[in-house]
């Protein structure tokens, strides 16, 4: 089985992912898709008047400060709009698709990290109220049913902590751990990138090929939210994931194309 993330960044065509997916499902692949939403929920987080707060740690990775209000939009962009308005799309390809978050039978479970240390102005400040998470534990019973029943998976933050309170997960690193738990063969992480760039934004910079056992020394490459997708990466393969592939989203037939190899493939 594979496990495709596609990214909820500018230019991704969307349709192209799911139109590329139904023809991969009709053909008999097993797989799951876990999608973002950051563009969108930037859009509507300030149409709502409540603009979005980035936070960058002391080691460099960037997130999103999610305090109770940026959580209940967050749920509304990625469980709703961008989750229905993907599984509609595959409904109307004939892929019989069900739309969950990683809240619903806590398929993805971790700690509430209630606090986030951020640089502002070359100083580290405490910033409370946080309401994220990273995945620790796939409950993958739901997920194999809903695959054995004959429906495709489609997935998004936020996760459960254990104590049952929704927390913003990363999308790539809970894909990586979902890829992980299901034993998967590959992870597509598809973005609005052709892959991970040596010398971000030069497109013609890709780097192609990453050996399993050195993907932490490309961190270095990667600025901002990638950073995010290459520790998902180190993590996918640690966990016994055959191949993980940063792959083009705004491509025709995205999904078939990154399995065939184009993008950077880390095995
Ligand atoms: N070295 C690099 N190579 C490629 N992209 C990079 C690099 N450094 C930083 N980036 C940025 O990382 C972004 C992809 O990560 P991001 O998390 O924003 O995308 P996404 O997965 O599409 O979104 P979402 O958070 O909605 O799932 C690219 O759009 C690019 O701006």
């Amino acid at each position: 089985m594979i496990v495709v993330k596609v990214g909820g960044s500018e230019g991704i065509d969307l349709d192209a992912v799911c139109a590329d997916i139904a023809h991969l499902w009709s053909a008999g692949t097993r797989m799951v898709l876990v999608h973002g939403g950051s563009a969108e929920t930037n859009r509507v987080a300030e149409a709502l008047g409540h603009p979005p707060k980035f936070v960058t740690s002391p080691s460099g990775f960037t997130s999103r400060f999610t305090d109770r209000a940026t959580l209940e939009i967050f749920e509304m962009v990625y469980c709703g709009k961008v989750n229905k308005g993907i599984v509609e799309r595959l409904q109307r390809l004939g892929v019989n698709a069900v739309g969950l978050s990683g809240l619903d039978g806590r398929i993805f479970e971790g700690k509430h990290k209630d606090s986030v240390r951020s640089v502002e102005d070359g100083k580290v400040k405490v910033l409370r109220g946080d309401h994220t998470g990273t995945v620790e534990k796939v409950n993958t019973h739901l997920v194999e049913l809903l695959l054995d029943g004959g429906y495709l998976p489609v997935l998004t933050p936020p996760g459960a902590s254990f104590d049952g309170v929704a927390v913003n997960v990363d999308g790539d690193r809970a894909a990586a751990a979902l890829a992980a738990a299901m034993h998967a063969e590959a992870l597509l992480l598809l973005s609005n990138v052709p892959g991970l760039l040596r010398a971000f934004p030069d497109e013609s910079s890709l780097i192609e090929r990453i050996d399993a056992s050195d993907v932490e020394a490309y961190l270095e490459f990667a600025q901002g939210r990638m950073k995010k997708k290459v520790l998902g990466a180190a993590e996918a393969v640690q966990g016994g994931v055959g191949r993980v592939i940063f792959g083009d989203a705004r491509v025709e037939g995205p999904v078939s194309a990154a399995l065939a190899g184009r993008g950077t493939v880390v095995s």
